[in-house]
């Protein structure tokens, strides 16, 4: 008997991705047997469908048709808390046992909130912030790629943080997931970034909380057969008490570009770097340790970041906080942006490499002071 057209459209509808395949029989090496039985209910009766694929495949040759399927047969992760009200951004909200959470937007991958397990939020927001689809949003911790800042001819700060990120089910070669505190994303280069970069390209980005602790993991790979140039940054904009309060250790004696002053190169004098007006610094060749001490708030950010070597130093201060259109009067007394970046050297990948960073991001009491900086881990990284 074969299936009526209006039942065989539904079952193959059904080898989606909402069934569970099982493995049958090997027969012979490179061939495979999937089977699936779904049970369909008509007005009258009951029809059980049994569909079987084989599958050949070529020796010694990765077949994605196979990987795709093996991604299917793997156990479910647990699914991720995903919330899509009208007029708000999708939001994908991470949660720890301790209490502490994160909220991730699929628009720029960009993470919005990080709260410890005392509820208290660690990101700064801008007052004035754009909640629209359509520009970058000031405030919260985002990926800027392909490009740093505007020094070059592409979109400032890069495309990544104005795109709408889709969820990464084979984040491969890192494991899948399988919680709810972390989510990875991706974002593939459109006709648009093509325009201008010429080469195509995907962006990765891996977000993990765990108690006082919040992990990025960057990644871009070259998915073209010529050599791809980029510079990152991961913006970090962190809620501070009061910037005259704040500190930043860890950069002491180290060369900086300076924005305000045409991009040029200085050596840092200071013991720690302090704030009483607009500062917008790239430091260069920074240890993998940098910490962020609020005096007032008595805690302290500490910022441990690999394979970025540069970090961004920016507070707007009064005046120039005053001619940023998203931002409220006084908001830059409440942030300070300190970012893992890799600006002075271009990161250059040939033809389908990859690049992957890594940022870590915790507090702790306020107790903490430069002499906790472990010097073998500064001079040769945490891993
Ligand atoms: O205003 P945006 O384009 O978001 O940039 C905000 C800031 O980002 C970085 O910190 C740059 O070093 C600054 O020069 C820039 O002002």
């Amino acid at each position: 008997m074969s299936l009526p057209k209006q039942l065989l459209s539904p079952a193959l509808k059904a080898m989606n991705l909402h069934q569970t395949w099982t493995l049958g029989e090997t027969q012979s090496y490179g061939h495979c047997l999937l089977k699936l039985q779904t049970n369909y209910k008509t007005a009258h009766n009951s029809i059980i469908v049994k569909i079987a694929l084989k599958l050949d495949w070529r020796i010694g040759k990765v077949n994605p048709f196979m990987s795709s399927i093996r991604a299917r047969l793997r156990p479910r992760p647990m699914p991720l808390n995903i919330f899509q009200d009208i007029d708000v951004l999708p939001r994908i909200i991470l949660a720890e046992p301790t209490g502490s959470s994160a909220e991730v937007l699929l628009y720029g991958g960009q993470v919005v909130s990080w709260k410890n397990e005392r509820k208290e939020e660690l990101l700064f927001m801008s007052s004035k912030a754009n909640w629209k689809q359509s520009k970058s949003i000031r405030g919260g911790i985002s990926f800027c790629s392909p490009q740093f800042g505007n020094i070059g001819s592409l979109e400032k700060h890069g495309s990544a943080k104005n795109r709408l990120w889709s969820l990464d089910r084979d984040p491969s070669p890192l494991p899948p997931s399988d919680n709810q505190s972390s989510v990875d994303l991706i974002l593939k280069s459109t006709g648009v970034d093509l325009k201008t970069k010429t080469c195509s390209f995907e962006f990765r980005l891996r977000i993990s909380l765990s108690a006082d602790k919040l992990i990025l993991i960057p990644r871009v790979r070259n998915t073209d057969n010529k050599a791809l140039s980029f510079t990152s940054s991961i913006s970090n904009y962190l809620s501070v008490s009061d910037i005259s309060e704040v500190r930043v250790e860890g950069l002491e004696t180290l060369d900086y570009f300076d924005n305000l002053m045409n991009r040029s190169r200085f050596t840092e004098q200071a013991d720690a770097i302090t704030f009483d007006g607009q500062m917008d610094r790239v430091y260069l060749r920074t240890p993998t340790k940098i910490a962020i001490i609020d005096h007032e708030k008595k805690r302290t950010f500490v910022l441990q970041k690999n394979a970025m070597p540069d970090a961004v130093v920016w507070n707007p201060g009064y005046r120039k906080a005053k001619a940023v259109p998203d931002m409220g009067g006084d908001d830059y007394k409440f942030m300070i942006c300190v970012d893992s970046a890799a600006i002075e050297n271009p990161i250059v990948l040939r033809p389908f490499e990859e690049w992957k960073g890594y940022q870590e991001l915790s507090t702790v009491s306020s107790s903490y002071c430069s002499g906790q900086l472990d010097p073998h881990k500064v001079l040769y990284g945490f891993h």
